[in-house]
């Protein structure tokens, strides 16, 4: 049935009144004294949000905040309310800081849910309080040193493979691509830390099902539709609510780490009822909910779909931090060369010596600074508030202002890889990969300009409540990585260009081809 003239007349009306509700309530937002992003940056219907996507990373927020300073405004798709940018120390602090104040912003809800479960990463308030609390005995200092084996061998196992296609090539080095086989090594480490499943270095059925899976999510990413789910699903949330089979599927990753745990989980409780040694993180968490006996513990349901988040969150975000780092070291051979002679210098590798490297520790850091894995975080403000900064602005009308008032349904957003790579912050060298900058005195900005992470003065693991709980086992897995490839194996960069987009987290595309980064590589 065509639709009525009186259809189209109701149809136009309701979104006639859409935009004069939004402009009323435009004319009353106190942030529209706060300066905009350029005019000409904004698509009239995506606004800002699209030039932000189609550009490499962090790139549109760096151009901005060179002309506007680290907080300004933008304009959101669907004519929502305009959205704070938040890229200074001070107000980015106060958003993550006051975690059960600022939400997550709800436009990545759903799709958290869909690809990792109701896992801590979306909880929120009291849940995420309770789970947060309960998840934590899985990544104290003891539990990730407890799991260093595993991803020693792992490590090895990956620069054993590279080693063996450079005799196989009968050949002094190879041009491969460094993708697919550090994202295998990363989630055979999840897979073995997380519930003590083998995922057999790249070669099991779930381990080929999960990375066809997350190529097809990456190459989405890139694609408009990939751009416009999570800004459609936020601008109108009840399409999620839609009975249509691809809104409301699991992803391959959630599905399949579900199963496995899930058959796990019974011979997991079994063992730890017997022994109480595993040290995979399925066994801590099992233990803890046994000796809880019931009240207040995990229920089985929410370790689950923790386990589930943890396999997700913790095997793209480090293999993407790790290629993007052999990268410089590849393009920086005298910074390569320097750490090599550190590792070389080891009779062997233990967690203590390994962690003590101060070479190493500053590569790690300033990889992680500049190429952060989840570059971007927003939140919604839950209550009317006033947001300090840390340097005074000037407004739209001439005004000096330290601090914005905000109210309740504010969005803000906080570019965690602009505020890493600032030059107001970092000096003039931000965009430089410059490792000793964190070795030499005086290197650093003082600490009251840096963000107050939890590792390398850096936004990378945000701060506050919701900090990444896996920041020290990323960090052991990165040394531990990066200790046996650069030890053994010399990168050499291609001359290709490598560029830097956000799908899901930071991806590598070469030459128009997802999840892409090709090295030279030789026996050291
Ligand atoms: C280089 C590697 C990693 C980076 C850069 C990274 C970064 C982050 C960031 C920025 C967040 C905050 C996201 C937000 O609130 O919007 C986060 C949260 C989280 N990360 Fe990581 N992460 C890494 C590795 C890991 C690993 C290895 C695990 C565990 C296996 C992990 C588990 C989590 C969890 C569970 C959360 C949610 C915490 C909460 O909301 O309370 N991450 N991560």
């Amino acid at each position: 049935m065509s639709p009525t003239f009186l259809d189209v007349g109701i149809a136009s009306g309701c979104v006639a009144l859409y935009l004069v509700i939004r402009y009323v309530q435009y004319l009353r937002e106190p942030i529209r004294s706060v300066c905009c992003a350029p005019r000409e940056d904004a698509h009239w219907l995506w606004g800002h949000e699209f030039s932000v996507w189609k550009e490499e990373v962090s790139k549109k927020y760096l151009e901005w905040t060179s002309i506007l300073g680290p907080v300004y405004r933008i304009k959101a798709p669907f004519f929502q309310r305009d959205v704070l940018v938040a890229g200074d120390n001070a107000s980015s602090s106060h958003v993550l800081q006051n975690a059960y104040r600022y939400e997550k912003a709800p436009a990545f809800l759903p799709i958290t849910v869909k690809l990792v479960g109701r896992g801590v990463v979306w909880a929120h308030g009291d849940v995420h309080k309770h789970q947060r609390r309960l998840i934590s005995p899985a990544f104290t200092v003891s539990a990730v040193r407890g799991m260093q084996d595993d991803v020693s061998e792992c490590a090895e196992k990956l620069v054993a493979g590279i080693k063996k296609t450079i005799h196989a090539r009968n050949d002094e080095s190879i041009t491969t691509n460094i993708e697919p086989l550090v994202a295998s090594a990363t989630l055979d480490i999840v897979g073995r830390i997380a519930f003590g499943h083998d995922f057999c270095n790249g070669e099991s059925s779930e381990a080929k099902a999960i990375s066809e899976a997350w190529h097809k999510d990456v190459k989405m990413g890139r694609t408009m539709a990939g751009f416009l789910a999570p800004v459609v699903i936020g601008a109108f949330p009840f399409i999620n609510h839609l009975p249509i089979p691809a809104l409301q599927k699991d992803g391959v990753t959630k599905t399949i780490a579900l199963k496995i745990a899930a058959d796990m989980l019974k011979e997991h409780r079994a063992r730890e009822k017997v022994d109480g040694e595993g040290r995979d993180m399925l066994s801590i968490l099992v233990r803890d909910q046994l000796n809880r006996k019931g009240e207040d513990a995990l229920e089985d349901w929410e370790l689950l779909e923790n386990i589930s988040t943890f396999i997700m969150v913790g095997h793209e975000t480090t293999s993407c931090s790790v290629i993007f780092t052999l990268l410089e070291l590849a393009r920086h051979p005298e910074v390569q060369w320097k750490l090599r002679q550190e590792l070389q210098e080891l009779n062997e590798f233990t967690p203590d010596n390994i962690s003590n490297l101060p070479y190493l520790d500053a590569v790690t850091k300033e990889g992680l600074r500049m190429h952060a894995a989840s570059p971007r975080t927003d939140r919604i403000a839950l209550v009317d508030d006033v947001i300090p900064l840390s340097k005074p602005m000037t407004t739209t009308s001439g005004e000096k202002i330290t601090s914005i008032p905000i109210k309740a349904g504010q969005i803000i957003q906080i570019p965690t890889g602009c505020i890493n790579l600032n030059p107001d912050v970092w000096g003039r060298d931000a965009g430089q990969f410059q490792p000793e900058r964190f070795i030499t005195p005086g290197g650093l900005p003082a600490v009251d300009q840096l963000p107050h992470g939890p590792y390398g003065n850096s936004g990378t693991f945000i701060e506050g409540p919701r900090t990444c709980i896996g920041w020290r086992l990323a960090v052991m897995e990165f040394k531990v990585l990066l200790a046996h490839l650069v030890r053994d194996l010399v990168f050499e960069d291609t001359g290709k260009r490598v560029e830097e987009y956000i799908a899901g987290t930071l991806q590598a595309f070469c030459e128009g081809e997802a999840a892409h980064l090709p090295l030279k590589i030789s026996l050291a």
